[in-house]
């Protein structure tokens, strides 16, 4: 019976610790995911990995199994220690003061677990940030042959966490030598105290054979509080962050239940725009930017690297706020649109495409507001010219394809094709051409000539690109210099001008030549 009962309580215990990791990890999931983008540039990817896995199992632990074991044997110890007290005062107060001594002990082990599971927490994540950053990066290790330096660095944090393991066995052995040395001299103290009660006639020797034991029921339930409290606090450590994680309010820019507007023109405005990143607030990227984009108008973004460009269709995209200034679409300001609405009418093409591990298929409807057939997806496709090179893959569309599969140009008109798929009536490409070859640069200039010419669906369309023969087509182009708009015009008036673009487009024909 007493068996069958330990074992329902182990079992129940191991279905709520089952049910309480999960929800913890959903929550932290979500509560992630709902943040600022700025939030991610200031976390290692390995860090909120390891608080999701491993983090999570152990904060679990702490109610499953750590505080029943607590509860337990502070009721044990309790227990004992009254009826000590009843036995024989002195004897009794004297088995306390050692008790008091282990739980002093126990204490300052415990603070000091506390701080240690923090550092491997820390230690850790760098290292699994190390081997994810080399794992992704292996190509270019392989042809730098920089494999030993990596080696090193992994290593050297190892170190780290060999080095405070160490400090942690250490303090354990400390712990326990304490619990050793003071169980002991607790036996010879009763001996010799009861020895002589019994000779004074003050206690008999079955009073104190039961001493004997309740002092060591009593001693042994206080090492086991504190061996469970400083697993306990172990888990403490790991905690805080995972809480202070899960308790993070999510951003504006995720939850925003603005206005929706009957249908949206794509009329955009930058007003005034600055911003600095708040990972580099000394350091300003947009400086008073001023500019209005009609609606159906083609505009190219040009401009030196790290003049910005990106930066302003972020903002764009609502993934940061302005520090001054706003930004308008269609006369509102972004942030009293509906942020869901908006993005179901924005496509976005960014530097570096990547894919997701799923089937082509799957990978051009990813996020797309309304159900699709199969012939919308070979459109699009089409009209990113990727349908020829799907087609002679294995599987075609069903083709399972991952980040690496495919060639830089090859997914950029896959992710091409996802942003035509949701008919967007604004349209971002960044850099859309800078992996494709001299042919694929000739398909976007086709994407782009198509789309102002489809009267019927016209859209916006902000295009980033350094071959600046991709957009001479666009009906505008936006020279940035330094975070400012430096000037703007038709490729002919700009050359004209004999300004920057005038300068980077010769730049560029030397280059070729
Ligand atoms: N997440 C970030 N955190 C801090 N600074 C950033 C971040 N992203 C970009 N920057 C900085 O902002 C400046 C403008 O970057 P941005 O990417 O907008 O330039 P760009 O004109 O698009 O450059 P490129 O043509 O090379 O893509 C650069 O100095 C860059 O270092």
């Amino acid at each position: 019976m007493q068996v069958k009962i330990f074992g329902l309580r182990g079992c129940c215990f191991g279905i709520a610790n089952m049910i309480l990791v999960k929800r913890m990890r959903e929550t932290l999931y979500s509560s992630l995911l709902s943040q600022d983008i700025s939030f991610f540039d200031g976390e290692t990817v390995g860090d909120l990995t390891s608080r999701l896995g491993a983090d999570c199992q152990q904060v679990s632990r702490v109610i499953g199994n750590d505080l029943n074991l607590i509860l337990r044997n502070l009721l044990q110890g309790t227990g004992s220690l009254i009826y000590l007290l009843i036995l024989s005062l002195p004897l009794g107060l004297c088995t306390l003061a050692v008790c008091l001594t282990l739980a002093a002990v126990m204490l300052t082990y415990g603070q000091y677990q506390k701080k240690s599971a923090k550092l491997i927490q820390e230690f850790t994540a760098s290292a699994n940030q190390v081997a994810q950053e080399t794992f992704s990066l292996v190509r270019t290790i392989r042809v730098y042959g920089t494999e030993n330096q990596e080696i090193q660095r992994y290593k050297n944090w190892l170190d780290k966490l060999a080095n405070i393991s160490l400090r942690q066995s250490a303090a354990y052995g400390f712990w326990n030598f304490s619990f050793n040395t003071l169980y002991h001299s607790m036996q010879v103290i009763a001996v010799l105290v009861g020895g002589i009660s019994i000779l004074s006639g003050r206690i008999t020797t079955e009073q104190l054979t039961k001493f004997i034991l309740y002092s060591e029921w009593l001693i042994f339930s206080t090492w086991w509080v504190g061996d469970n409290l400083s697993s306990l606090m172990q888990s403490v450590g790991a905690s805080e962050k995972v809480f202070q994680l899960m308790d993070l309010r999510a951003s504006d820019q995720f939850t925003s239940k603005g206005s929706k507007l009957q249908r949206l023109l794509g009329r955009i405005e930058f007003v005034d725009v600055s911003f600095h990143y708040p990972s580099r607030e000394m350091v300003p990227v947009l400086q008073h930017v001023n500019l209005s984009i009609n609606p159906g108008e083609v505009v190219a973004i040009v401009g030196l690297s790290g003049s910005g460009k990106s930066t302003l269709v972020s903002l764009l995209l609502r993934l940061y706020e302005p520090t001054y200034g706003q930004v308008l679409i269609d006369g509102i300001p972004i942030k009293e649109l509906d942020i869901k609405w908006l993005r179901e009418r924005t496509g976005f093409v960014g530097q570096e495409p990547r894919l997701f591990r799923m089937d082509i298929s799957s990978n051009i409807k990813y996020g797309c507001p309304r159900d699709v057939k199969q012939e919308d997806v070979e459109q699009a496709a089409k009209l990113a010219y990727a349908h020829d090179f799907i087609c002679a893959l294995p599987n075609a569309y069903q083709t399972i394809v991952d980040d690496d599969l495919l060639s830089g140009g090859q997914k950029q008109r896959i992710a091409i094709a996802r942003a035509i798929l949701r008919d967007p009536s604004i349209l971002v490409l960044d850099e859309a051409t800078s992996a494709l070859d001299a042919e694929s640069e000739h398909n976007v200039k086709g994407v782009l000539r198509a789309v102002r010419s489809d009267l019927m669906m016209r859209r916006t369309v902000i295009v980033i690109a350094h071959r600046l023969s991709t957009i001479q087509a666009a009906d505008r182009i936006v020279v940035m210099d330094g975070g400012r708009i430096a000037e703007m015009g038709t490729h002919k008036e700009l050359l004209l001008k004999d300004g920057l673009y005038a300068r980077l487009t010769r730049r560029q024909a030397d280059a070729v030549a």
